[in-house]
């Protein structure tokens, strides 16, 4: 509780439940307690609610200005979707009736393709930001397309919302299917280094590129290399797909004949770094899980996007058990749903069908995916010193959660305590229950024009 003079003011305390994971707990709830965030956006104390007036005479706040969290309410840390791609909002929830290689072909390329158009793409990205935050996103990682113009508006929209991002314009140098979608290795190189320098020169404070190469079959031997390069020589983050389905593990073999496997392909090309985030690996084998342990490379799990397009089935548990690091995406639009609670439903559904064929499968429980919601997710992208959880110095990303609001989706019952209101949040909550989101200290929902 102690605070240095040159300490920063306070713009918000709240107080009452306060539910997060820790490396420790799945989950921890924090009851009658105060939370303080201060001017830069950061936690500045969390502690019980009894010291109220000693800590406002510390920090130099006024009691009647600290924010009530009701009998229903809690805070909770922002969602962090691992792996979205923006540039596919447009067709969520429709085409969903191929497996991914012919999915790509049929209605991806051909949508991601018209994001040259900047009016097209400014429509679709505000609609994502405002989408996901609204559903509680307080940080995404998104893949936007190959054209480094709509990227950068992509970038420009999440900071403006107030959205922490990650920000990757695509790479691609192969595409027989759809030849107009793809850029030349050369112009890919060119336009990388504009997109990272031209991102950077903005100085979002919350906004940062990754360098995105598609997957291993839409770009040569020679770009994957160029990209490692470039992700190592700035340290950025990297972004990819790996083993989601079979045909694609067996594409991957056939391309990459000197490889031993489809990780190898990204180790050999110096794309499996401590910033590297990797989504599906539904295939992965245990050698390759020890790979991404040793490099310290991340994957996302996409569960809806996994069933949807019918490419395997993620065991979490086996991830973990490697101690490598994993969060959750929604995968838009592979997967049907923007919202990072649909994320954590269908990995319990996934852990579920793990267990049904295979009895002694460890199941999932509904703390250990809220931990991988939010904690698990900073971990994924290597945030986890600035975001995740409720620790002094970290940044307020938070969301209010409401359980009992009017025409509401939940019904509580006498003698329900804050874990049963949490997993029935989990379970059946949506946006309308998420009635404020901050991130850095702002608050960013409900948006300042509604
Ligand atoms: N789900 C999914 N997998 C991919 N693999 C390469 N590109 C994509 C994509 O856009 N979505
Ligand atoms: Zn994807």
């Amino acid at each position: 509780m102690n605070r240095n003079d040159t300490a920063a003011r306070i713009a918000h305390v709240f107080s009452g439940t306060f539910v997060h994971s820790t490396p420790r707990a799945a989950v921890e709830i924090l009851q009658n307690c105060v939370l303080g965030v201060d001017d830069e956006g950061k936690i500045a104390f969390i502690e019980n609610d009894q010291d109220v007036v000693s800590l406002s005479k510390i920090w130099g706040f006024v009691t009647s200005d600290i924010k009530q969290l009701g009998r229903y309410e809690f805070l909770m840390p922002g969602m962090v979707d691992t792996h979205i791609h923006a540039s596919q909002y447009s067709y969520t929830g429709t085409a969903l009736d191929l497996p991914l290689l012919e999915w790509l072909n049929t209605y991806t390329f051909p949508v991601e393709a018209k994001y040259k158009d900047l009016d097209f793409a400014s429509n679709v990205y505000t609609k994502v930001v405002r989408r996901t935050l609204k559903n509680g996103t307080t940080t995404a990682c998104y893949f936007a397309t190959i054209h480094t113009d709509a990227s950068l508006l992509l970038g420009e929209l999440a900071d403006k919302f107030g959205q922490r991002a990650l920000v990757g314009k695509v790479c691609m140098d192969c595409n027989s299917a759809v030849p107009q979608y793809k850029e030349s290795p050369s112009e890919c190189k060119e336009e990388t280094n504009r997109f990272i320098k031209e991102l950077l020169k903005k100085e979002y404070p919350n906004v940062k590129p990754v360098v995105t190469p598609r997957f291993a079959p839409s770009c040569s031997s020679s770009l994957l290399s160029e990209l490692g390069e470039i992700a190592n020589n700035n340290k950025l983050h990297i972004q990819s797909h790996i083993s989601e389905n079979k045909e694609e593990v067996e594409l991957v073999k056939t391309l990459f004949p000197g490889c031993k496997s489809y990780t190898d392909v990204y180790l050999k090309h110096n794309l499996l770094t401590d910033r590297t985030v990797m989504a599906h690996g539904c295939h992965l084998t245990d050698e390759e899980l020890e790979i991404f342990l040793e490099t310290g490379s991340a994957i996302s799990h996409c569960p809806n996007s996994n069933i949807s397009i019918c490419s395997g089935m993620l065991n979490v548990r086996n991830v973990l058990n490697h101690k490598v690091k994993l969060g959750l995406g929604t995968d838009v639009a592979g997967g049907y749903s923007p919202s990072m609670l649909d994320a954590m439903r269908r990995t319990l559904d996934t852990s579920k069908a793990l267990t049904i064929q295979d009895p002694q499968h460890k199941t999932l429980c509904f703390e250990e995916v809220f931990r991988l919601a939010t904690l698990g997710g900073s971990e994924a992208l290597s945030l986890d010193d600035q975001i995740g959880n409720f620790v002094v110095g970290k940044d307020f990303d938070a969301l209010r959660v409401n359980v009992c609001i009017p025409d509401g989706p939940i019904d509580l019952f006498p003698g329900e305590g804050p874990k049963v209101i949490l997993e029935k949040f989990l379970n059946l909550g949506d946006d309308r229950n998420i009635t404020e989101v901050y991130v850095a200290g702002r608050q960013v929902v409900p948006f300042p024009d509604t």
